[in-house]
């Protein structure tokens, strides 16, 4: 099981503190889901606590079965779902996914096949992802951190671009992510996270 913990983080951009003081320990097997208004640092801090921004002051660890992580080993641990990260758009859904199993292998066996029927885009294997609509690359993205082997998911604004079908999958699919995995979720939309049992808000930080 793994253990995200941050001690007085903080994070400034040029001479403006987004937040200070930030001590949470974040336990897998549960979920938590950051809200706060638009900008008051939702993904900012989700991208911290992954590992990929660096951090102005303050502590962070992972640990994993009692075993505090190297920093250059967190990524492993770590699928991410956010409009900022964009999918490799000159490759085919079917490369994108051989591509992506090469560094993070699907869970319970999982072929690419597999994957692309869970995502509903069997019939677009073969498409390129710059085809794809916001909608489906959405899925795409979500479907990478839901069905990848990583003990913690962190999914920003997953219902973006999503229309209610798509809305209705994201619910069924988060709610079967693993009881050992850690999932951190970024929103200001409750329909996203109404089976989430800790809700922070950010401005708590400021
Ligand atoms: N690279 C950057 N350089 C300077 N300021 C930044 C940078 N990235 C974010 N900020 C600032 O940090 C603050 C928090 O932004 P962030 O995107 O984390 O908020 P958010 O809560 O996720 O917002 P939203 O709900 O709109 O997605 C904002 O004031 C933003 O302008």
């Amino acid at each position: 099981m793994l253990t995200i913990k941050a001690e007085q983080l903080g994070k400034k951009y040029r001479k403006e503190w987004i937040f200070r003081h930030v001590n949470v320990t974040l336990t897998a097997g549960t979920s938590y889901t950051f809200v706060g208004p638009n900008g008051s640092g939702k993904s900012t801090l989700l991208q911290l606590l992954s590992g990929s921004l660096p951090l102005t002051e303050g502590k962070l660890s992972y640990t994993e079965q009692g075993k505090e992580l190297e920093a250059d080993d967190w990524f492993r641990k770590v699928s991410i779902a956010a409009p900022y990260l964009e999918l490799v758009e000159e490759l085919t859904l079917n490369e994108l996914l051989l591509f992506h199993q090469t560094f993070k292998p699907f869970k319970n066996n999982l072929s690419p096949d597999d994957v692309a029927e869970r995502l509903l885009l069997s019939h677009a294997r073969h498409k390129e992802i710059k085809y794809f609509s916001s909608g489906m690359k959405q899925r795409v993205k979500l479907g990478l951190a839901f069905f990848s082997q990583s003990p913690v998911v962190i999914l920003d604004e997953p219902t973006s671009n999503l229309d209610r079908q798509g809305a209705a999958w994201y619910l069924e699919q988060v709610q079967q992510l693993s009881p050992d995995q850690l999932l951190l979720i970024g929103s200001n939309q409750p329909e996203e996270y109404t089976f989430c049992s800790n809700v922070l808000d950010v401005t708590q930080w400021k």
